[in-house]
């Protein structure tokens, strides 16, 4: 039986950039995981940092076949199970708690959660959790403070997520223990605002090809 990461990393299948989504209006959930995907990112992280997060979660594992879609900004086991519920098939915590551990422990659905400094590591390696969100990563220490990492983490696999861009993504992705990196870049507001879902999967299309280059 492949571990929980390993289900995880299968399922985004060497996808560089986890778009990270703040969703307004929930009928912009759907045509914008359509873009995401058309462009060569389906897996989608939807933040639950709006009133209709869930339900946008709930419409894209609905409609959006092609979408891989997670829930973000989870901080607690109530969270965890509502955005299973949704049909997240992956959960994103800015950080580790106990309380996280033990909801992930009870779940099949992997949980990646938020990691900084060693001891967070350490708490979190305990629990068994390998892949972890190293957030905000460029605020933290940026590429330099995560390759530090590498050598007495040798098996801990990172995706860098805050203040990761097109400018920095590849340093990040360069990194032996990078899988890969989370961003907002791909869907600015003042693309989904005016539902420029051409511009937005070419954006995609950009950040998809970042290893190939
Ligand atoms: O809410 C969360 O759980 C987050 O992940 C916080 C940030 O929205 C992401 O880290 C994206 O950060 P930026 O790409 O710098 O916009």
């Amino acid at each position: 039986m492949p571990s929980k990461t390993e289900q995880f990393l299968s399922l985004l299948d060497g996808q560089p950039v986890i778009p990270v989504l703040k969703i307004d209006r929930v009928a912009d959930a759907v045509p914008l995981a359509r873009a995401l995907a058309r462009g060569g990112l389906p897996a989608i992280e939807i933040t639950l940092r709006t009133a209709d997060a869930l339900e946008a979660i709930r419409r894209v594992a609905a409609e959006v076949e092609e979408a891989i879609v997670g829930a973000g900004t989870i901080l607690n086991a109530r969270q965890f199970s509502e955005a299973e519920a949704a049909g997240s098939k992956f959960i994103v915590s800015p950080g580790v708690t106990r309380e996280l551990i033990a909801a992930a422990a009870n779940s099949k659905t992997p949980l990646l959660p938020g990691a900084i400094t060693p001891g967070e590591i350490m708490m979190a390696r305990e629990a068994g959790l390998d892949f972890l969100k190293f957030f905000p990563a460029e605020q933290a220490g940026g590429a330099s403070f995560l390759k530090a990492l590498a050598s007495p983490f040798a098996g801990i696999r990172f995706c860098p997520t805050g203040g990761v861009t097109t400018r920095n993504a590849r340093d990040y992705l360069a990194l032996p223990n990078v899988v890969c990196v989370g961003g907002s870049w791909v869907a600015p507001d003042e693309l989904v605002r005016p539902g420029d879902w051409a511009a937005i999967e070419q954006l995609a299309r950009e950040a998809a090809d970042l290893l190939k280059a």
